[in-house]
């Protein structure tokens, strides 16, 4: 095609994920990457295991990764958008460093980042942030040219999340035995994290009044019930609860779990609810064991009707947003005018992490953000 664009200054997207097992095998050390260092009991981790062995000791995150990968080059193509796409992942295979040796040694000098979680959080955000100056790091001393990287805002109030989740929510809804319909809930879930670092999430100034994790599933979950109550007018009750916890008992997490969430529900009498997983972007390990398996189970158990929303994966409306946040970037880091697109209360993200933004529990190094240490000395 002669009417290529190349997204100045951009050289390369890079598409960054969590990365799972895929086999028997993999689920081990799979879990062993995923926890070194990070002081979770023995007994969660057997626990988490097993939830990988009832599935085969394969994750559906690898193949939703290759899907969203397909469909970004291919959009990417029909757009007239030239600008390679990468994978790579923090805890298996394609594993980070491995990706980006391949883009610096491609010749790859601005990259930019597509994190496969929407949300400010350590986990979401600063922890890939570390992963990338790692990476870089490990280039450095293998002699290699630094790309400079920089990471694409956080896009959970993007329309392109937030209308295929809405309408995965309307859909779930109509799954529902329709005399249940009008009277249900509206469950939206995220992962839980520790309540230490929720109120340390985004940029220092919201710190302390509960942080930017809890602030954006919330806007998000507001903007989607509205939705839901647009398409019937029927006005649902709704809240934000967590899935997915681990660390040791002592720690304070966000609460309250979605299973202990259906109970209270179907003891206040509700008829049925829908849960609507907005923390995350595919359908993987922890939505189809967390949500599918076990909270499934547990409104089995109440008799209680339950309907999951499926999440964005690949969904057109995702992928094109994707496309308009990175040139949306691209014409900032040119210094242009840029029209920024969000919905909700808490308008668009910033571009660039500021200092202290998702800080972990020992200070490390932290690349595509105000104190990238790469940063000058890239290119
Ligand atoms: C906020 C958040 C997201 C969403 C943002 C994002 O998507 O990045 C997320 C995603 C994911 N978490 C995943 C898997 C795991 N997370 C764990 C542990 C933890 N997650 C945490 C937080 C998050 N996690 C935290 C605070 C811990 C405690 C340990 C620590 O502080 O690091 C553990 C250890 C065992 C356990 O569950 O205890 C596993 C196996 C998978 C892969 C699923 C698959 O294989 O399909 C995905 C996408
Ligand atoms: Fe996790």
């Amino acid at each position: 095609m002669s009417d290529q664009s190349v997204p100045d200054p951009y050289d390369a997207l890079l598409l960054l994920s969590f990365g799972g097992p895929e086999g028997p095998d993999d689920v081990v050390p799979f879990l062993e990457n995923v926890t070194r260092g990070r002081g979770i009991p023995r007994e969660r981790l057997e626990e988490v295991g097993q939830h990988y062995f009832l599935f085969g000791g394969v994750s559906p995150i690898n193949d939703q990764n290759r899907e969203l990968l397909a469909a970004l080059r291919k959009d990417f193509a029909e757009h007239g958008l030239d600008l390679p796409v990468y994978w790579g992942n923090r805890n298996w295979a394609p594993y980070l460093t491995d990706t980006l040796r391949e883009m610096a040694t491609a010749g790859h000098r601005r990259v930019l980042t597509l994190a496969t979680s929407a949300y400010a959080s350590y986990s979401g955000c600063r922890q890939y942030r570390e992963n990338l100056a790692a990476s870089l790091a490990a280039l450095e001393a293998e002699g290699l040219p630094l790309p400079r990287i920089d990471k694409l805002r956080h896009y959970f109030n993007h329309p392109g999340f937030v209308e295929p989740v809405a309408e995965a929510a309307l859909t779930a809804l109509a799954g529902l035995p329709e005399e249940v319909r009008e009277g249900a809930h509206l469950a939206f879930t995220t992962h839980s994290i520790p309540t230490a670092s929720a109120d340390t999430s985004g940029p220092p100034e919201g710190h302390g009044d509960g942080g930017a994790y809890v602030a954006q599933h919330l806007d998000v979950a507001r903007l989607i019930a509205e939705a839901v109550r647009g398409s019937d007018g029927v006005e649902r009750p709704w809240r934000l609860v967590y899935q997915s916890r681990s660390g040791a008992p002592h720690i304070p997490w966000l609460e309250p779990d979605i299973c202990d969430h259906l109970e209270e529900l179907h003891g206040a009498g509700a008829p049925a609810v829908v849960m609507v997983p907005i923390g995350f972007v595919s359908d993987h390990m922890e939505v189809i064991y967390d949500l599918d398996t076990e909270a499934m189970a547990k409104a089995t158990a109440l008799d209680l009707p339950v309907a999951r929303a499926g999440t964005v994966g690949a969904d057109p409306r995702f992928v094109a947003g994707i496309r308009e946040l990175v040139l949306e970037r691209a014409a900032a880091e040119r210094g242009e005018e840029v029209r920024r697109c969000a919905l909700g209360d808490l308008g668009p993200s910033h571009d660039v992490c500021p200092v202290g933004c998702c800080p972990g529990r020992a200070p490390k190094p932290a690349a595509a953000g105000a104190d990238d240490p790469y940063a000058g000395a890239a290119r």
